[in-house]
């Protein structure tokens, strides 16, 4: 197993539930700490039948681009669903940073992390 990092995907999405931020995107920063399996990779050198950071990757900013949420927790909580979808992952952690949304704060972020479903 390895721990693989997406750092500082920046996407923008419709995050939020005032007025303005349901009308305007705004930008979020996603960093991504996975627990995968990549002994393929690491045996063949070759990223076939290998976990693909890449991929996981696009789903993400699809998921994000496409998407209206109104709670940060809730962006967060979808974005690790999907990355936990894969069976070569074992755990995973995301945060998702809103910056400037608090007037007096240069960003807010949740973090959530979890094992797929029937991994300990
Ligand atoms: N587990 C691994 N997955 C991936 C690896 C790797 O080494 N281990 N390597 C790659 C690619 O080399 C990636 O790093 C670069 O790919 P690419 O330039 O296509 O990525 P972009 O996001 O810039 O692609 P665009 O389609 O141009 O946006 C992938 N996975």
């Amino acid at each position: 197993m390895a721990i693989i990092r997406v750092k500082n995907l920046l996407i923008r999405t419709y995050i939020g539930f005032n007025e303005d931020e349901l009308r305007n995107k705004q930008d979020v920063v996603i960093n991504m700490t996975i627990k995968a399996d990549v002994d393929n990779a690491i045996a063949n050198d070759d990223v076939e039948n290998s976990y693909n950071y890449k991929t996981i990757t696009k789903k993400v900013i699809v998921l994000v681009q496409e998407g209206k949420f109104k709670m940060l927790e809730n962006l967060t909580r979808q974005v690790l669903d999907v990355i936990l979808m894969n069976p070569q992952v074992e755990w995973a952690k995301v945060e998702v940073d809103k910056p400037h949304a608090l007037r007096f704060a240069e960003s807010v972020s949740i973090e959530l992390e979890a094992y797929r479903k029937g991994v300990t």
